[in-house]
């Protein structure tokens, strides 16, 4: 049976007179992969925002596997499993593929300074552990001859792969992805697309997407939400979606 893992209503957030996210709900069911959509400026990476932390929403309320997060700091709701990438790419360039990954696994790493300096067994046992779960998200996402190459020198869509790779050094229970697929070519997209689908079925993860890409939010999600100038316009799924005549509306710019 699944469960909500992540329940959002009445998401609100105002900058000054503008109100760019309006009343929006949404419900994520563990396991499943759920896109919000919309025309650009609709809201969509303002409510990214909300639920990383990022922004305080104005109002609303944002409940992770039962517990209220609205308004927790970035690191806090990071804590709890939930991971996101952004729409322009964010790695360190000039660091390696395999460092871009280390720098993620900070958390699972034995930090203790006298440790490091001494190099105890159990430090020594923490950076092996750190290196060999990167080397195995290298493998998944079909980069391990690049390991060594600074990460800007990769093409475009191993640079997305790699993000995404990144996320899961942190075992993530929620992955948020905004715009996976801005940039990429039809290949890289259905690589793209194959990846998401082994998250979910082989690594229980949950996926919250924000993608332009039509053809891949229609055939990958479970359940899409559409908003338009920050209001919820629809949700359901992929069939009920596509053939809504309010959502062909807002696309085709009439609404
Ligand atoms: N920090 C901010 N301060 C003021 N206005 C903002 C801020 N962030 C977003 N906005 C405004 O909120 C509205 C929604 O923007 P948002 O980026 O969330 O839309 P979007 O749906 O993600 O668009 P796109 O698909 O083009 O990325 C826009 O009018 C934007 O200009």
């Amino acid at each position: 049976m699944s469960r909500p893992i992540l329940e959002v209503s009445g998401l609100t957030m105002r900058f000054g007179g503008l109100l760019a996210v309006n009343g929006v709900a949404l419900t994520v069911q563990e396991k499943q992969v759920v896109s919000m959509i919309g025309p650009n400026g609709a809201g969509k990476t303002t409510v990214f925002n909300c639920l990383t932390g990022f922004y305080q929403p104005t109002s609303g309320s944002i409940v992770l596997d039962g517990e209220a997060i609205q308004g927790l700091p970035g690191h806090k709701i990071a804590h709890k499993g939930v991971v996101r990438t952004f729409q322009n790419v964010r790695l360190f360039k000039d660091m390696t593929a395999v460092e871009n990954l280390l720098v993620a696994q900070h958390r699972h790493l034995n930090t203790n300074f006298f440790a490091g300096l001494f190099k105890t067994p159990n430090y020594r046992k923490s950076e092996r552990a750190a290196m060999e779960h990167a080397a195995y998200w290298l493998d998944k996402v079909n980069l391990t001859e690049f390991a060594n190459r600074p990460a800007g020198t990769l093409a475009y869509g191993q640079q997305r792969r790699l993000e995404i790779a990144r996320c899961m050094m942190t075992r993530p229970r929620l992955l948020m992805l905004d715009e996976p697929a801005a940039g990429l070519n039809p290949r890289e997209t259905e690589d793209l697309k194959q990846l998401i689908g082994m998250l979910r079925d082989e690594y229980n993860v949950t996926v919250l997407l924000i993608e332009h890409d039509m053809k891949l939010v229609m055939s990958i999600s479970d359940h899409i939400v559409v908003i338009n100038q920050g209001t919820p316009l629809a949700d359901g799924t992929p069939e009920q979606i596509r053939g809504n005549p309010e959502v062909i509306k807002a696309y085709l710019g009439e609404a």
